[in-house]
């Protein structure tokens, strides 16, 4: 059943690897707009429930309902285009291109989309600007630091302006002071443009960021039934 007014949402997701079951009887659900935290130990299914949730993983058993569709009856390529139109995805290292400027890489999605380089950069320069690391733009990633990286990453991620937003750990690799200033202009950004963000962290503090939680022990998940 999809919990009424959900933009994304999935039933009893179960996933094993060999004989390692991840995810074992999973829901989740998360509204227009909305930014859930998933939290968790250390290999209780956190990024399997985000992967499947994103299309990027089939589950082996479970629906996913997005938008009124079922995911997992779409084929591969209406998958990825779902992906490259309707999600943004930002992990724990930025996984920028190392040849492209900073620019050049927040415009990246936009290109693969069709969208001609002028209109992209002018895009990507204005999402830079709002994560305020427009003066990296002609840097390449080597040149710039591990927090202005991320930023860049995150620009990237709303460039197309995702209706979802998968964040696997995106403070993962800062220090705190870095990790709390790219969460407050992360969920900022993703305000403004209403997207929905699925949080994955193990961090109490990173999760603070969010309206609600849902925590994953041993494949299973659980609403924290509160909302801040
Ligand atoms: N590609 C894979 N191949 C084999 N086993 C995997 C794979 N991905 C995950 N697993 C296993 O599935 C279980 C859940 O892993 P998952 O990465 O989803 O957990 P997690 O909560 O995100 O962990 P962490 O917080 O450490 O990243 C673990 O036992 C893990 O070893």
């Amino acid at each position: 059943m999809t919990p009424a007014g959900s933009l994304l949402s999935a039933t009893d997701l179960r996933k094993s690897y060999g004989s390692t079951p991840a995810l074992d009887g999973a829901s989740f659900s998360v509204h227009p707009g909305e930014i859930v935290a998933v939290m968790g130990p250390s290999g209780s299914g956190k990024s399997t429930l985000l992967h499947c949730l994103a299309g990027i993983v089939a589950p082996d058993a479970g629906t996913i309902t997005y938008d009124g569709r079922d995911l997992t009856s779409l084929t591969d390529a209406e998958r990825s285009a779902l992906r490259r139109g309707e999600f943004g995805f930002v992990f724990q290292f930025g996984q920028l291109v190392p040849e492209l400027t900073c620019v050049e890489n927040v415009a990246l999605p936009l290109r693969l989309n069709g969208v001609k380089r002028k209109d992209a950069e002018r895009r990507a320069r204005a999402r830079l600007e709002q994560l305020e690391v427009d003066d990296v733009a002609g840097k390449r990633p080597g040149e710039v630091s591990g927090g202005q990286g991320q930023r860049v990453a995150v620009a990237r991620s709303l460039v197309t302006d995702p209706r979802v937003l998968f964040a696997d750990e995106p403070t993962g690799a800062l220090d705190s002071l870095n990790g709390e200033r790219v969460m407050e202009l992360l969920t900022d950004a993703a305000r403004e443009a209403r997207a929905a963000v699925v949080l994955v962290t193990h961090e109490a503090r990173v999760a603070a960021w969010s309206d609600r939680e849902v925590v994953v022990r041993d494949g299973r998940s659980r609403d924290m039934e509160f909302t801040r």
